[in-house]
């Protein structure tokens, strides 16, 4: 009794100490706690509790701050975005393995902007439905003749980029001698390409509505492709979530073919709008935090812009897909049944279709949408091609005309490899011609490795813990590759700032080598690789073959360096075409 009563009289004494002790021990075991976590993860910087490295990344500039991190920590580190651990691979051989072998890297992360879209689509599904829609969409793209083995004879997609090629060319034509921006009307081309092979569709010149679609798209992938700093915020996160478990499918289908497009539209908008409206009242709070005053001010994406722009991308987008595939519906109702389909749209209306009858019959064919929703996801694929689809494919070629432009002795190769192959401007060029137009095909490959139109690919995720290089990455972590790194490694491309497409050429051939991957690599590898290809042949090629291009005198030359979303593209320009004689 008198030792128990010797105690309480000693801690009644010395409460202070013994509290502060206890204090002290807590903060000891919590810095040991997470000293030995992050002793198992890629080397990478500490960052500030909760928020990780966020302050320190700009925004639409994240792709220059994991390349100083590459720099810094080697080929394989780590860096906290808020609450999420973000793994940066800079290794080839690293990311063939990661995203190659297995399937344990090729998730998709579950950011809140991501649920938003509830794993619909192509670009973030995941599992047998990802695995069922990546196979049943290679297939039909092959039967329009879009593979990646060069094929000498004419396929349907050719036909389709030649008429945009066309088109482009008598567009020219008529603005010769002013000075233009071309990238709004490459990217109306290509959306075109896309348009068609998806819906059978496209915008005619002038076509108002093409505008606004046209702003939507870009303006996505731009949003898309940003860090918002409220995305990376437990509190916040929990929010998220729950909204996007909310979220009701819209669209209802009976027997494969009714498609209900009315109701729970507005509602899922506002829920998407109130989630906007969240993540911006967060990121401009630690805007306000951790940036001056003025730098706020400068930033496009403040305020009231953002939630206008997801607001007007989500409505305008939807509004336009679901528009197109009411009235295919409707035309396929009056037209005999089983006549062979004339796009993707076709092709998933009838596997919906027959889906329906195989269940009637009690049939047990494989289910291509995994018991999914089947037009949201229809939608959603259709909303993922067409993002995906055109910005990249836009960048890309207004890159090819900065890169001319920079280095004209290049440009003037390309014409004289054009003028002997094809005979004279007044050719075209098609597919045919490719194989003898190495040196125009490598100008092609060294522009996307010097200006990176993806920096960063798109990120993935691991489903299990995994070992790599004997460090540990823990489940869910955001693998992202640096693809700019890579292409920018003096160790894989010598002297990187220069450009030289004959790094590409060996023996009068194109070889590209195993760490070159613009479009990504292993299983998710870029699904439009072999459309991208051929459009941008067949756009840079003819253009390069009818026209001269020049800036105005006394302008400055474009930079080669540009706002940075999801797809990296050059600042506004402007150049005069001349048709070449
Ligand atoms: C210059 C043009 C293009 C470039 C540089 C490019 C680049 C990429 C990259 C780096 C990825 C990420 C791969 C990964 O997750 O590891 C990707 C994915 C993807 N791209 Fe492209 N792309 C281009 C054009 C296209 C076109 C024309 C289409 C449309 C048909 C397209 C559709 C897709 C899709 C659907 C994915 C997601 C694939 C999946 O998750 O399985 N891309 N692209």
């Amino acid at each position: 009794m008198d030792f128990i009563n010797y105690i309480l009289l000693l801690l009644g004494e010395y409460k202070s100490s013994i509290l502060f002790g206890i204090f002290v021990s807590l903060i000891t075991f919590v810095i040991k706690y997470e000293y030995d976590k992050n002793s198992a993860l890629p080397p990478g910087p500490w960052g500030l509790p909760f928020l990780g490295s966020l302050p320190w990344m700009k925004r639409g500039d994240q792709h220059t701050y994991m390349v100083k991190l590459a720099d810094k920590y080697g080929d394989l580190c780590s860096v906290r975005l808020g609450s999420r651990l973000a793994v940066c691979v800079s290794c080839p051989t690293l990311i063939k393995e990661m995203f190659g072998c297995s399937d344990r890297f090729i998730a998709r992360p579950d950011t809140p902007l991501n649920k938003i879209l509830r794993g619909y689509g192509i670009v973030l599904s995941e599992g047998n439905l990802y695995k069922c829609q990546r196979m049943f969409l290679v297939e039909k793209l092959r039967a329009l003749g879009i593979t990646t083995n060069q094929r000498r004879d004419y396929s349907p997609a050719e036909g389709l980029i030649m008429l945009e090629v066309e088109e482009l060319l008598s567009t020219l034509e008529m603005h010769q001698n002013e000075y233009i921006n071309p990238t709004n009307l490459l990217g109306l081309h290509v959306h075109n390409v896309i348009c068609q092979i998806t819906m059978s569709f496209r915008f005619q010149q002038n076509d108002e509505s093409y505008g606004t679609f046209n702003d939507c798209v870009s303006e996505g992938m731009k949003l898309y492709g940003e860090v918002h700093l409220a995305e990376y915020l437990p509190a916040f996160l929990s929010s998220v979530t729950e909204l996007g478990s909310q979220l009701t499918p819209e669209y209802e289908v009976e027997s494969g073919i009714r498609c209900d497009v009315g109701g729970g539209d507005a509602s899922r908008l506002g829920l998407e709008i109130e989630w906007a409206q969240k993540m911006e009242q967060t990121t401009t709070f630690l805007y306000d935090v951790f940036r001056s005053i003025d730098e706020i001010l400068k930033s496009p994406f403040r305020g009231d812009k953002v939630v206008n722009a997801i607001k007007r991308n989500l409505k305008e987008i939807s509004d336009f897909h679901r528009r197109h595939v009411n009235a295919r519906i409707e035309q396929r109702r009056s037209r005999p049944p089983y006549q062979p389909p004339a796009d993707l749209l076709d092709c998933y209306l009838d596997a919906i279709r027959e889906s329906a009858c195989d269940r009637g019959r009690g049939g047990n064919r494989r289910d291509i949408f995994a018991g999914v929703d089947k037009m949201q996801q229809v939608l959603q694929v259709m909303n993922d091609l067409f993002s995906a689809g055109m910005e990249t494919v836009r960048s890309a070629l207004a890159w090819l005309i900065v890169t001319m432009v920079h280095w004209p002795c290049v440009a003037e190769r390309v014409r004289r490899e054009l003028a002997e192959v094809t005979g004279g401007p007044d050719a075209f060029v098609t597919l045919a011609h490719r194989t003898r137009l190495p040196y125009t095909e490598a100008t092609i490959l060294e522009t996307l490795r010097r200006v990176n139109v993806v920096p960063l690919g798109t990120t993935h995720s691991n489903s299990s813990r995994a070992k790599v290089r004997n460090y540990i990455i823990p489940e869910k972590s955001l693998i992202i590759p640096v693809l700019s790194k890579i292409h920018m490694n003096p160790a894989f491309f010598p002297s990187p700032e220069n450009f030289s497409p004959e790094r590409f050429i060996r023996n009068n051939r194109v070889v590209q080598p195993e760490y070159f991957m613009p479009f990504g690599t292993g299983r998710r590898v870029c699904l439009g690789e072999a459309l991208a290809r051929k459009e941008l042949f067949l756009f840079f090629a003819n253009i390069m073959n009818a026209y001269d291009f020049s800036l105005a005198p006394n302008a400055p030359l474009p930079p080669l360096v540009g706002p940075c979303g999801a797809t990296h593209s050059p600042e506004p320009y402007t150049v005069r075409f001349t048709k070449r004689r």
